[in-house]
C-alpha cells in the first residue's frame, strides 16, 4: 500500500466535491440504474461491447426510463471515459494490486469512484449504493473491501487526486494532461505530436473528448436541403458542410427523426462529409463518371458520394471486405447508381481507370474518441504498425485503380502521424503521386495549418479529428 495514501484523520474539511445535492442517505434496495451501469461495464470488458449500443439495449429490455435511465447513462459513459484516472485513484486506495481485484468488483469500484468524484450524489449515498451493489453482485465478503476503498477515495476530490497522482506538468506535460483528462499516455502523445504542442491546445483537444458532441446529420443531395432538414429537425445548418445539420446533443435518438427514417438524411459527422466532398471538388480534365469507394462500410460516405455521382449521371463502385458491413452499404445506397462489391480493397477484381477514388481506411479511430466512451482504452500503440501497413496497401491499390490525371482521397479518422502523414509520404515516394493542397477543397474552413494535407480537430472545427490527403495520379 502506498505510504502517501491519505489517512482519514488528515482529510481536509473542504475536500469534498463542492457541488453535492441532497439525496437519499441510503440508495433504494432495488437500484436498476447502477445495476444497468455495472452490467454494461461488464459487457464492454468481457465482450468488447460498445457502451453506447449495449446500454440503450439493456435499458430498453429492462424497461428502465426517466431518471434511472439518465443516471445509468451518466455513470456508464462517465466511468468508461474516465477509466484510467479512476483506476489510478482506486489503485492508490487499495491494499491489493488492481490485477488481483475481482473484475466485477473493479467495475463497481469504478462506478463508485466516478460517483464520488464527478457527480453531485452525496458521498455517503455513493459509497452505500456501491457497497450494496457489490454485496448483491459479487458477494458480501468483498463488501467490506469496497467500503474501505471508497471511503479512502472520498477523502480527496478529483482535483486533489490529480495533484497527488499526476506527473509534474512542467517536466512531463503529456503525462500530466493524459492523467488529468483520463487518456492513455500514448494517445495524448499522438495528439501532441500532431498538434506540435504540449500546451493549451493539447489540453483543449483532450477536454473536447469528454464533451458531449452535437449530433451531425447529412441531407441527401437531390432529396432535401440542409435548410429544410434543419427546419424539420429543429437543428442548425452546419457551419462548413453545405449538406450538414447540427442537433443538440440531448435531442433524442436521431434514428427516430422522420427524414432519417425515410432515408433523406443520415447521421454523419461534419468532418466526414467535408472529406468526401473534398474528393468531389478537385478539378479533373476529361472523364468524370467512374467513382470508387474502396473501404465503404457501413456506407456513410458511399451514400453521399453515390448521391452526387447519381445526380451527375455517374456511378460509384463501393468495395467492402466484411459481408455484414457490405450489407449496410447496400442498404444505405439503395436506389442510387452504386455497385457494392464484397472483396479485399487491396486486390479487388475491378477494371482500373477510375476518375475519383476514396480510401477511407481502417484506423485507430483516435479522432472519434468523443463518440465512443470506452474507445480510448481499447486500442494500444501496438495496433498502429499493423494498421499503417494495411492503410499503405489500400492506398497503393487505390492509386493503381485510378486513371492518369484522376484523384485519390486518403482519409482516416485519426490524427496519429504514422497513420496520416507517414502513410501518405511513403506512398507518394513509391508512386510519384502528386499531393494537392487539400486546404483549397475545404472552403471557408478556418485553421487548416500549413497544408498540404488537412487535419480537422474537434476543438477547432467541432468535427471528429479527420485527416484528408488528396493525391493527383
Ligand atoms: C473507416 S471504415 C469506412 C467508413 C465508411 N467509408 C463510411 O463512411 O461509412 C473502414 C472500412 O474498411 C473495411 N475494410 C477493412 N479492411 C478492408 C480491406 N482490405 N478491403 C476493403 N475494406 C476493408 C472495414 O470493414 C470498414 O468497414
Amino acid at each position: 500500500m502506498n505510504q502517501n495514501r491519505p489517512r482519514r484523520s488528515s482529510r481536509p474539511k473542504q475536500s469534498r466535491p463542492p457541488r453535492r445535492r441532497e439525496g437519499p442517505s441510503r440508495p433504494p434496495a432495488d437500484d436498476p440504474a447502477r445495476l444497468a451501469a455495472l452490467d454494461t461495464l461488464r459487457a464492454v470488458r468481457e465482450r468488447d461491447a460498445y457502451a453506447n449500443l449495449a446500454l440503450p439495449a439493456l435499458l430498453n429490455q429492462r424497461r428502465i426510463s426517466g431518471r434511472d435511465a439518465a443516471l445509468a447513462t451518466e455513470l456508464t459513459y462517465g466511468a468508461c471515459r474516465a477509466q484510467g484516472l479512476l483506476d489510478a485513484i482506486i489503485a492508490e486506495c487499495s491494499a491489493r494490486s488492481l490485477t488481483d481485484v475481482d473484475p466485477v468488483l473493479l467495475d463497481a469500484l469504478r462506478l463508485g469512484t466516478y460517483q464520488l468524484l464527478r457527480t453531485r450524489i452525496p458521498a455517503h449515498a455513493a459509497v452505500a449504493a456501491t457497497v450494496d451493489l457489490v454485496r448483491g453482485q459479487v458477494g458480501s465478503k468483498l463488501a467490506g473491501f469496497a467500503n474501505a476503498v471508497l471511503r479512502r477515495v472520498g477523502e480527496l476530490d478529483e482535483q486533489q487526486w490529480i495533484e497527488r497522482l499526476a506527473p509534474d506538468r512542467a517536466t512531463d506535460p503529456v503525462g500530466h494532461l493524459a492523467l488529468r483528462y483520463a487518456h492513455p499516455r500514448w494517445v495524448a502523445r499522438a495528439f501532441s505530436d500532431a498538434l506540435g504542442t504540449t500546451g493549451e491546445e493539447l489540453e483543449a483537444v483532450l477536454a473536447a473528448d469528454d464533451a458531449r458532441p452535437a449530433v451531425h446529420l447529412v441531407a441527401r443531395p437531390g432529396e432535401i436541403s440542409a435548410d429544410e432538414l434543419a427546419a424539420i429537425t429543429g437543428g442548425d445548418p452546419a457551419p462548413y458542410s453545405p449538406y450538414g445539420v447540427h442537433l443538440d446533443p440531448g435531442s433524442g435518438d436521431p434514428g427516430e427523426l422522420e427524414p432519417v427514417r425515410e432515408g433523406f438524411a443520415s447521421v454523419q459527422d461534419e468532418g466526414s462529409q467535408l472529406t468526401a466532398l473534398a474528393l468531389t471538388k478537385v478539378e479533373l480534365d476529361g472523364d468524370d463518371a467512374r467513382w470508387l469507394d474502396l473501404c465503404a462500410g457501413p456506407g456513410g460516405k458511399a451514400k453521399l458520394l453515390g448521391s452526387l455521382a447519381t445526380l451527375d449521371g455517374g456511378t460509384l463502385d463501393a468495395v467492402e471486405q466484411a459481408e455484414h458491413r457490405a450489407a449496410l452499404v447496400r442498404n444505405s445506397t439503395e436506389g442510387l447508381s452504386v455497385n457494392v462489391h464484397i472483396t479485399d480493397g487491396r486486390s479487388p477484381d475491378l477494371t482500373p481507370g477510375f476518375d475519383r477514388v476514396l480510401v477511407d481506411a481502417p484506423c485507430t479511430g483516435l479522432g472519434a474518441l468523443r463518440r465512443r466512451p470506452e474507445a480510448r482504452w481499447r486500442r494500444g500503440p501496438e495496433d498502429v504498425a499493423e494498421l499503417t501497413r494495411l492503410q499503405r496497401e489500400l492506398l497503393l491499390s487505390a492509386i493503381g485503380l485510378t486513371r492518369s490525371g484522376g484523384v485519390v482521397a486518403y482519409v482516416v479518422c485519426s490524427p496519429h502521424l504514422s497513420e496520416t502523414e507517414g502513410v501518405v509520404a511513403d506512398v507518394v515516394r513509391r508512386t510519384g503521386a502528386q499531393p494537392l493542397d487539400a486546404r483549397q477543397y475545404f472552403p471557408d474552413v478556418p485553421d487548416l495549418g500549413q497544408g498540404p494535407h488537412v487535419q480537422l480537430w474537434p476543438h477547432r472545427h467541432g468535427t471528429d479529428a479527420m485527416f484528408c490527403a488528396l493525391l493527383r495520379v
